[in-house]
């Protein structure tokens, strides 16, 4: 598991280290974890092949604010000064940290002040390696001039950008991006992750995350936002033994389609099927009943008219997907909410659940599978908000809703009261295409039947879902093509193995 906390308790897990060491005890080793980075990737390591250069000789250039960021880029400057790089630092804030400063002209590093605006740009235009040391968790807002122009700058410049602890412009506890920001190939945190360094649009300007160890663990409360590696998944697929038969393993019911939406409930029975459960229960009316039993014999079919009776047994229901959304819709929805098992209520059953919240006051757990348009109505907000605050609308929502809230999207969160939130490390945005929600509906509702929590079958289906459509899209990692959510439904076996191989 990947662990993040937001500014404050970094702040105070930072407080509490730094009064037990001698002073600059911490950002020395946050300077040097950073240097040892840098040289890494100018040799040519992991993660970038490119240039391979190596440290001597190596244009390095530091951008520089004001506060202890700053200092950490200019210790690690200096640090590469004398592997033999040539560093510059651009000073762009009204100060410069003093130690760091004195640190890299005594290693032979050069300093440029911002306001020599074309030697800065020269430095940029040309460098091998830039750091982004402008700011960190004291940043607030969108970037300010003359950091959102060197921001810019170094976008433009052919060379590999290394943020030291987060983007500059990037929030830390959000991932908020409210303007200018820096976009890293590679950002170096220190002590924890940052939420905003895991949620996008945050996440998509880090690149890839190392963190350094600085002896903060022990001072760190319980995180805030978490995002599961593939070992913390492949423990929670329920594994089939020689004691299972089919009810045992889960008997999922799936309440979906209608006259005019039939293709929703084939993918959502079919993310069922392939979600391993026992057996599929299947209630709809007739012409998507009858396209389900063609295209999954396997499932047990009922056609209904407006009650769920005789549908027979089921462990967890999973309802919404082109249900349609009139009197009839939101009648079925109530029979299935009334019940004491496991919900997930996803697409036109959201938008019912939307002038109903009332269906929501329940015992047994929930799982609301919402994008951002249909979150931005069940919370009587717009879908942009809803994007550009993700972490706090989606915390919102499990609160206010009393449910487990996966919302979907370009980094799918979800949520539960009083819990870490996880967001998945998985998926691709070719997975924006019609149809795949309706596949992770019927296969989180299969874990719902199989006995995993609601929290875990959220986050297990989001998993196993992006990585089945990174699978499908991308399968030799040499280059992605469109696919269809019926591509991800055919991919799903393939990401049970990887994940559990
Ligand atoms: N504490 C520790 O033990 C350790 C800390 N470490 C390091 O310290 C970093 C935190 O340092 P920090 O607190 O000095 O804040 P930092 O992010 O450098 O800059 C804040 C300054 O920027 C300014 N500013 C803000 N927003 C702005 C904007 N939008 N556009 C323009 N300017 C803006 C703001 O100025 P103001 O607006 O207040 O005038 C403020 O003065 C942390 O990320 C890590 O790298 C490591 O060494 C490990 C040990
Ligand atoms: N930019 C993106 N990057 C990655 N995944 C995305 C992006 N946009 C959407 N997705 C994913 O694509 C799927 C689309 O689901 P949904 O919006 O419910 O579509 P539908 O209702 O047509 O099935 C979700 O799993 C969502 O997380
Ligand atoms: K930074």
């Amino acid at each position: 598991m990947r662990y993040a906390h937001e500014v404050d308790k970094v702040r105070t897990a930072e407080r509490a280290l730094m009064a037990r060491l001698p002073d600059g005890t911490l950002m020395s080793r946050a300077a040097a974890g950073l240097a040892s980075v840098c040289a890494r990737i100018l040799r040519g390591g992991r993660p970038h092949a490119e240039p391979g250069l190596g440290v001597y000789g190596a244009r390095v250039v530091l951008l520089v604010g004001g506060g202890d960021n700053g200092g950490d880029a200019l210790y690690a400057g200096a640090g590469l000064a004398r592997r033999g790089a040539g560093v510059t630092a651009v000073l762009a804030g009204t100060k410069s940290h003093e130690g760091g400063l004195a640190d890299l002209r005594a290693a032979g590093g050069r300093v440029l002040p911002v306001a020599e605006e074309e030697r800065v740009a020269t430095a940029i235009d040309r460098a091998d390696l830039i750091i982004d040391g402008m700011l960190g968790i004291g940043g607030r807002g969108g970037l300010r001039e003359p950091y959102a122009g060197l921001a810019r700058r170094a976008a433009d410049s052919p060379a590999i950008v290394v943020a030291c602890d987060l983007p500059s412009g990037v929030d830390a506890s959000s991932g908020q991006v409210a303007g200018a920001a820096v976009r890293a190939d590679v950002t170096v945190t220190f002590g924890t992750y940052k939420p905003g360094l895991l949620v996008d649009p945050g996440a998509e300007h880090a690149g890839v995350v190392e963190l350094v160890d600085i002896g903060l663990g022990p001072y760190l409360p319980d995180p805030d936002v978490c995002a599961p590696l593939a070992e913390d998944v492949a423990v929670r697929l329920p594994r089939p033994t020689s004691e299972s038969n089919k009810y045992r393993r889960g008997v999922v019911g799936v309440l979906a389609g209608s006259e005019t939406f039939t293709g929703a409930a084939v993918l959502a029975v079919g993310g069922a099927v392939r979600g391993g459960a026992g057996m599929v229960r299947f209630a709809s009316s007739e012409h998507p009943v009858e396209l389900v039993r063609q295209r999954w014999p396997e499932s047990v079919t009922t056609v209904i008219g407006d009650s769920l009776d005789g549908i027979g047994r089921v462990q967890a229901w999973v309802a919404g997907p082109g249900l349609g959304t009139d009197e009839r819709a939101e009648a079925l929805l109530a029979q299935v909410l009334a019940t004491d098992l496991p919900v997930l209520v996803d697409a036109d059953g959201l938008t019912v659940l939307a002038r109903r919240r009332d269906l929501l006051w329940r015992d047994a757990p929930t799982v609301l599978t919402p994008h951002a348009g249909e979150l931005a109505r069940l919370l009587g907000t717009d879908a942009g908000e809803i994007e550009a605050r993700r972490l706090e609308h989606v915390r919102r929502a499990a609160e206010e809703l009393t449910a487990t809230v996966l919302l979907k999207g370009s980094t799918t969160l979800i949520a539960e009261a009083d819990r870490p939130v996880r967001v998945n490390p998985t998926g691709t945005p070719w997975l924006a295409t019609a149809g795949s929600g309706d596949v992770l509906s019927g296969l989180t509702g299969a874990l719902l039947a199989g006995g995993v929590p609601a929290i875990d079958a959220a986050a297990t289906g989001a998993y196993l879902h992006g990585l089945a459509a990174r699978l499908s899209a991308d399968p030799y990692g040499d280059g992605a093509a469109p696919i269809s959510a019926y591509d991800v439904l055919d991919a799903l076996p393939e990401a049970f193995r990887t994940l559990a191989g």
